[in-house]
């Protein structure tokens, strides 16, 4: 046994140093005046991207992010909530509001994003999840052509490299780079959550097979316990063995060239080590700098509402809806006690849990304690094949028992000390996901300087829908409490009235309708903000082949595309969607 902990510990070490040496294999990268491409961001898709398109050898492709390597304390799933708290977190906050978000500081929602190698896929909670194939051929029926379920399903199960048993063979991808396995611990929560969720009518199933509207244990991007990042999947296999591809990191690119005459890009400006430098491409830039900074980066660079760039001293290249159409997922999170175990402060600290890690198993591999899920159709709960607009998920723990998230979500500390401390039980949460929200929100430029954060408008319950159901998700969420598998662990709503919504009856409706006003959890799923689009919408930015309306050689290729949000996370999708342009750009430059 001794034997074995001491082998684990050294191969855990050696893994540990065998990736540091793979994340430092471009330092020293010399960049060349011109390449074929240029993908700005390293993120999910970014990273998808360069290592598809690189595979061309005769393509020199440039890869620039903003941020820094990926190291090992960012691989152990249980700890996702502290990345948000180190600077590999851009930590942009909404723009003040009276609607949503009441209970965080200044009333501003916190909005993580990933400035990392990997980007969000470093900072996300690894939930994996398609969506619906309703999403899909919503997308195709916009008009955007090649969109259509059975167009993608062939991306999907490219980048997957699924390891979970029971997925249903005709849908999943069982080759690809990307892993995608069940976390190997269970707390008894979990299995309460499952069978109170069947007990409520919902079917054990793989989600992201041909149904989605089920309960399941969580399908998450990890493999032997340890995160499964898109710079993890994409470039760790070939990093030192494509003298094509270019990896520049600590770079941010500030502006997009184009010709203003022939509306041609032709290459970007970054900056780096306090130096600025133009490099060129011959082929294309493609952005993929993520939902909020590639709306940011068009408009710098002269692409977006042609009035608000003039407001802000840029000169308009081409008049496009940039920024608008931003979307997102919250979930009001309840809060319950139990008298089985949960996770507690202590265990982050416990021997056997890290020397379980040491061999990629166990507590230390759950998510962010995300242990299981559901999605439910609220709105026609009798059919079995739902487009789902509820998704519950399950954490085996309190935030009275993870301090981290006080700063994650920057909740207001009377807040934070009224609504979860001192409880003296065990405790889980549930947080009921909005999944087909129809408020929309905007990305604006605060200045012309690339260095300023955009400001951003969340503008969540701006439609009266989106409260009505988060008030109804709040409300089913409480109403599994009735069911025996709940019953069996005495799981009960810890009773806290919220501060600002103490004049209300408790537990009216008028009193859930103020409690999600104050605890607007963002899920991070911010997207929408360069929307594809026919010719014929307004709304639109880029066309079905991502290319940016009115500019030759400019593409998007991120969450920013996505016409309408997908009922689930969207990082896979994200994947999805790398893939396939890497094949459509591929085709558009004559290489099959
Ligand atoms: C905290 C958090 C939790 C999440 N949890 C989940 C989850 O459990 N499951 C799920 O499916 N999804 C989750 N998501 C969402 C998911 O991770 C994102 O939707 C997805 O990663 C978006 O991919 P992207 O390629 O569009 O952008 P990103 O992955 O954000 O990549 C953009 C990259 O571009 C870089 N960049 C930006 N601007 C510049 C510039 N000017 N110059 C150079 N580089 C630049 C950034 O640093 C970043 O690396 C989560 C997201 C966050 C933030």
């Amino acid at each position: 046994q001794r034997g074995n902990i001491i082998t684990n510990f050294f191969e855990f070490l050696r893994r540990g140093q065998s990736d540091l040496n793979i994340e430092h294999v471009d330092d020293g990268v010399q960049l060349i005046n011109e390449y074929d491409f240029i993908v700005v961001g390293a993120g999910t898709a970014g990273c998808a991207l360069a290592a598809r398109l690189s595979e061309n050898p005769a393509w020199k492709v440039l890869l620039i992010e903003a941020g820094g390597p990926e190291n090992m304390g960012m691989d152990i799933p249980i700890l996702a909530h502290f990345l948000q708290l180190t600077d590999i977190n851009w930590n942009y906050r909404t723009q003040p509001s009276d609607k949503y978000c009441l209970a965080m500081n200044n009333r501003r929602c916190n909005w993580p994003r990933g400035k990392v190698m990997g980007g969000s896929s470093v900072l996300n909670y690894m939930m994996y999840t398609r969506g619906n194939r309703r999403d899909y051929d919503r997308w195709a029926a916009l008009g955007n052509e090649g969109w259509s379920y059975r167009d993608v399903l062939p991306y999907f199960r490219k980048y997957e490299g699924s390891e979970i048993p029971n997925a249903e063979p005709e849908f999943v991808g069982r080759r690809g780079p990307v892993k995608i396995g069940h976390p190997d611990w269970r707390s008894h929560i979990s299995e309460a959550f499952v069978r109170a969720a069947q007990e409520d009518g919902l079917k054990y199933r793989d989600y992201n097979g041909h149904i989605q509207t089920g309960v399941s244990y969580l399908q998450a991007t990890i493999h032997k316990g340890m995160r499964w990042s898109s710079n993890r999947a994409y470039l760790y296999p070939i990093k030192g063995k494509r003298a094509n591809l270019h990896v520049k990191k600590n770079a941010l690119v500030t502006k997009v060239l184009i010709d203003p005459n022939t509306k041609t890009a032709y290459g970007v400006v970054l900056s780096t080590g306090g130096q600025s430098y133009q490099v060129r491409a011959r082929r294309e830039v493609i952005l993929s700098a993520g939902a909020i900074n590639t709306p940011q980066l068009l408009m710098l660079s002269g692409i977006g509402p042609a009035q608000h760039l003039r407001d802000v001293g840029i000169k308009p290249i081409v008049d496009l809806a940039v920024g608008y159409n931003l979307q997102d997922h919250i979930a009001p999170a309840v809060s319950f006690t139990t008298n089985v175990s949960s996770i507690r402060t202590s265990d982050y600290f416990e021997a056997t849990n890290i020397m379980q890690y040491i061999d990629g198993k166990g507590l230390f591999g759950l998510p962010g304690a995300v242990e299981a899920i559901a999605f439910w159709d609220l709105s026609q709960p009798q059919v079995e094949d739902g487009w789902a607009d509820l998704e519950m998920f399950q954490l085996a723990g309190s935030f009275e028992e993870n301090p981290a998230t006080l700063r994650a979500f920057g909740i207001q500390l009377d807040t934070y000390n009224t609504m979860y401390r001192n409880v003296n039980s065990d405790g889980f949460m549930i947080f009921p996901m909005i999944l087909r929200p129809k408020s929309r929100g905007r990305v604006l430029l605060k200045s012309n300087n690339p260095f300023k954060y955009p400001l951003l408008h969340a503008n969540y319950f701006a439609h009266p829908d989106d409260l009505d159901i988060s008030v109804r998700a709040v409300l089913k969420t409480i109403s599994l409490l009735d069911r025996p598998g709940f019953k069996a662990i005495n799981a009960r709503l810890l009773e806290r009235i919220m501060p600002g919504c103490a004049k209300l009856p408790y537990k009216s409706r008028a009193y859930w309708e103020c409690y999600v006003r104050h605890f607007t959890y963002t899920i991070y799923h911010y997207c929408g903000t360069a929307k594809m689009g026919p010719p014929t919408d307004p709304a639109a930015v880029v066309d079905a082949r991502l290319r940016v309306y009115g500019v030759k050689r400019l593409r998007v290729v991120d969450a920013s595309i996505m016409p309408e949000i997908i009922a689930g996370h969207p990082n896979g999708p994200v994947f999805m969607i790398a893939e396939k342009a890497a094949d459509m750009i591929k085709q558009d430059n004559n290489y099959i």
